[in-house]
């Protein structure tokens, strides 16, 4: 029995406001979320403690861009215990989720997460992201409490496939960071977001190779 079964009303209340099955998506979110309290007790993983604002800014947030992700290779870039990766892997059928992450306490969190839950489309990778040898490889790269826009570009830049999209979730738009985008990257789209069960702004920034330069 899951310790934090009854927070499940509320998880599926929230899963269904996003527009996205409650089963058997729930039982696995809260599988993690019991994993995510119980490691957090000792090893520090999450500054938030308390497992229901947990359930709201770490897994609803992390669901809240579900749509914008399309089936294929993605890779999670400092994804510490796994957010958004470990969601969208649950969330997302036909996605292929590679979490990378420097910390090595966090990677073993996550390896634990993988294995307990079953999660074969997952893979856990102990490395800087600027130092992942993986040129091209995926399709989409998410980033979320990670770096400014740029900074993200650089360490992660060369991971996107030729057509590949960064989505990097923030708070506040980032009108400076987008002015500050290196060269050879545009902007394809800035999203609201909305997150059941939280006040403030979010927003979804999709960053592609600039067309104008690419040709
Ligand atoms: C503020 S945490 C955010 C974690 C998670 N994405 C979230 O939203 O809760 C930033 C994480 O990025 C990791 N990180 C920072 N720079 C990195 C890099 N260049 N390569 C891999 N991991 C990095 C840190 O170790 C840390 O776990």
């Amino acid at each position: 029995m899951n310790p934090l079964q009854h927070l499940a009303p509320e998880l599926e209340a929230g899963l269904a406001a996003l527009g996205l099955p409650t089963q058997p998506l729930a039982g696995q979110l809260l599988d993690y979320l019991a994993l995510l309290d119980r490691w957090n007790k000792t090893y520090n993983l999450t500054a938030i403690r308390d497992p229901r604002e947990m359930l709201h800014k770490h897994l609803l947030d992390s669901l809240s861009m579900w749509r914008a992700v399309r089936p294929g290779r993605l890779a999670d870039l400092g994804t510490g215990p796994g957010l958004p990766g470990i969601p969208l892997a649950l969330a997302v059928p036909g996605l292929e989720v590679t979490l990378v992450e420097s910390n090595g306490k966090k990677c073993r969190f996550m390896r634990e997460v993988v294995r307990k839950l079953g999660l074969a489309n997952a893979r856990v990778l102990e490395s800087r992201a600027e130092a992942v040898d993986e040129p091209g490889a995926y399709d989409q790269l998410t980033a979320r409490a990670m770096d400014t826009l740029a900074g993200i570009l650089e360490v992660g830049g060369h991971l996107l496939a030729p057509g590949g999209r960064l989505l990097a979730m923030k708070g506040l738009r980032p009108d400076a960071e987008i002015a500050a985008l290196p060269p050879g990257w545009a902007v394809e789209s800035v999203q609201p977001l909305s997150v059941p069960g939280l006040e403030g702004e979010r927003h979804l920034v999709t960053i592609t190779r600039d067309p104008a330069q690419a040709a």
